[in-house]
């Protein structure tokens, strides 16, 4: 199931010596920070309204919209989705109030 994340992530580092022409990401990444989080911002109201809604083939649309614009977010950010499925593993078995009390800041 994480194979897509993993090959996803190869591919928005290859992205980043792309043409802005050519390539979706490459040109997100050359707009910058700001212009990613517009997107991400904008892909999480569209997953509420879609949710709202209640249709299923649109909630997952907008919510793999929602994950790719995450991605994109973190490569650019010099991590990778690795790094939250360790940090989903680490709280995978805890209840809620022991994630809370293992929260460091
Ligand atoms: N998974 C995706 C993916 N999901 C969504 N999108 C794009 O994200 C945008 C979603 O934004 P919106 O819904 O607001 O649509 P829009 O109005 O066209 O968006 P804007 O152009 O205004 O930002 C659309 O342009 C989608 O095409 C994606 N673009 C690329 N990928 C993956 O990324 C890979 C690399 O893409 P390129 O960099 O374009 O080669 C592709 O092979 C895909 O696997």
């Amino acid at each position: 199931m994480t194979d897509v994340l993993t090959r996803l992530a190869e591919v928005l580092e290859e992205r980043k010596a792309a043409d802005p022409e050519s390539s979706y990401v490459a040109k997100l990444y050359a707009k910058g920070l700001d212009a990613i989080l517009k997107k991400v911002g904008e892909e999480a109201t569209e997953t509420v309204m879609a949710a709202k809604d209640g249709v299923p083939d649109k909630i997952v649309y907008e919510v793999a919209d929602l994950w790719f614009h995450t991605l994109v977010l973190l490569a650019h950010q010099q991590l990778g989705p690795e790094a939250v499925l360790a940090e989903l593993d680490r709280r995978f078995g805890l209840s809620g109030l022991e994630e809370k009390a293992s929260r460091t800041k």
